[in-house]
């Protein structure tokens, strides 16, 4: 295996109040990050574990669903969440009742998201190329969270597309306006999560925003990944997303390379079980045993990918409805089986490059005043 633990210099991360170290971020991930795979994640590492995102008028509305979304372990701390939402004064309310009613300790602020269906309206990836608005957005929602001492971030991508590349103002606009770092999805719209994220961004904004913490994100697969983005574009740390998935050991192993300590050893298929077992789990107890089992066939996937395990136990494990016969089915793998030496690369969202979506005359002039329209979203990045 690649040393990673060689000669780079930690960075020191402080996001307002908190002290993040290592300096690594779990990327929230709609329909994964709940509190159970953050708790999972978070018995393997130190460092900032955000929730799903949440739409800033669900919680104004008090939407039952989305306050369960925003339920946090008592080993979270800081407690934090992503808010998506297209209206200063919508976003400035809700991050009002997070922080009047001590919901959250830290809340980041998601303008990344590449679908069709949000970006059509204006929102998601195609917001901050509407200057103003974006600014309005961050000023409000900052003045707000500061005023409860709660840290405000933004995440947004490169651009819309290559010919309108936003990131360079979004960080500025954001350092200006009182976020508390931002963090770059090194790749634009168009490009979805295909090809490889761009981390000479990721360094370009490091020049731009000066006074606060720039973190990189994009194509994290391994500790050795996350050493090199910091080497090469000077990050002050770093956002882990698909890496993840099926992988919640990777934080041990960030840890251990942020700390110049060796890498643990890669689980074989009876220890990556009991990962499954664990992470079952903690999702039966936070959302019962239906809803949960249905959760977990996405990440037994991930899981398993790369293992020697037959079509007939992946048909069964992805038909599994209890714990008795999850460990049925896990008594039947072999446990012995290494590794595998090609267990990197992507797993979860994909989506071919395209077009992005716009609403009509978008792109005229990016300081108009334009009024949004969308304010639905339910996932996306
Ligand atoms: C399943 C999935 C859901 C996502 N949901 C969100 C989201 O709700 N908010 C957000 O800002 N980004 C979201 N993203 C994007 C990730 O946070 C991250 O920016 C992206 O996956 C790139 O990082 P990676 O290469 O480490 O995966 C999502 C990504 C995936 C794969």
């Amino acid at each position: 295996m690649e040393d990673v633990t060689a000669t780079l210099s930690k960075p020191a991360l402080q996001i307002g109040p908190y002290q993040v170290d290592p300096p690594v971020v779990l990327a929230p991930m709609a329909g994964i990050t709940n509190v159970a795979f953050r708790q999972l994640c978070a018995e393997y590492g130190a460092g900032i574990y955000v929730c799903e995102m949440i739409t800033a008028r669900a919680v104004v509305e008090r939407h039952p669903g989305t306050m369960h979304m925003m339920t946090f372990g008592e080993h979270e701390k800081p407690r934090s969440m992503q808010l998506y939402g297209v209206d200063p004064k919508t976003m400035r309310e809700a991050v009002k009742i997070i922080t009047g009613e001590g919901l959250a300790d830290h809340i980041d602020s998601n303008f990344g998201c590449p679908v069709a269906k949000v970006t059509r309206k204006g929102g998601g990836a195609a917001l901050p190329f509407k200057r103003k608005l974006f600014a309005d957005i961050v000023r409000e929602s900052a003045k707000a969270a500061a005023e409860a001492g709660v840290p405000f971030t933004v995440k947004f991508r490169v651009g819309i597309d290559d010919e309108h590349r936003t990131f360079l103002d979004a960080g500025r606009i954001a350092e200006a306006e009182g976020a508390a770092a931002v963090s770059l999805h090194a790749r634009t719209a168009a490009q979805r999560y295909s090809g490889q994220a761009d981390w000479s961004k990721i360094a370009e904004l490091k020049q731009a925003v000066t006074s606060i913490p720039v973190l990189g994100n994009g194509d994290i697969f391994s500790a050795a990944d996350a050493l090199r983005m910091v080497d090469e574009t000077g990050c002050d740390g770093v956002v882990v997303g698909r890496g993840c998935l099926g992988r919640p050991w990777l934080f041990g192993e960030l840890e251990a390379a942020f700390a110049g300590r060796e890498l643990p050893t890669p689980p074989n298929l009876g220890e990556v079980s009991k990962v499954l077992r664990r992470h079952a789990e903690l999702l039966i107890a936070h959302d019962g045993a239906t809803k949960a089992l249905r959760d977990l066939r996405k990440h037994m996937a991930w899981y398993f990918m790369n293992f020697p395990v037959g079509s007939e136990l992946r048909r069964g494990f992805a038909m599994v409805s209890s714990l008795t016969e999850l460990d049925d089915l896990i008594g039947r793998l072999d446990h012995d089986a290494p590794f595998p030496d090609n267990a990197d690369g992507p797993r979860g969202r994909q989506g071919s490059p395209g077009k992005v979506t716009l609403p009509h005359g978008w792109l005229n002039d990016p300081d108009d005043d334009c009024v949004p329209e969308a304010e639905d979203m339910h996932s996306g990045g």
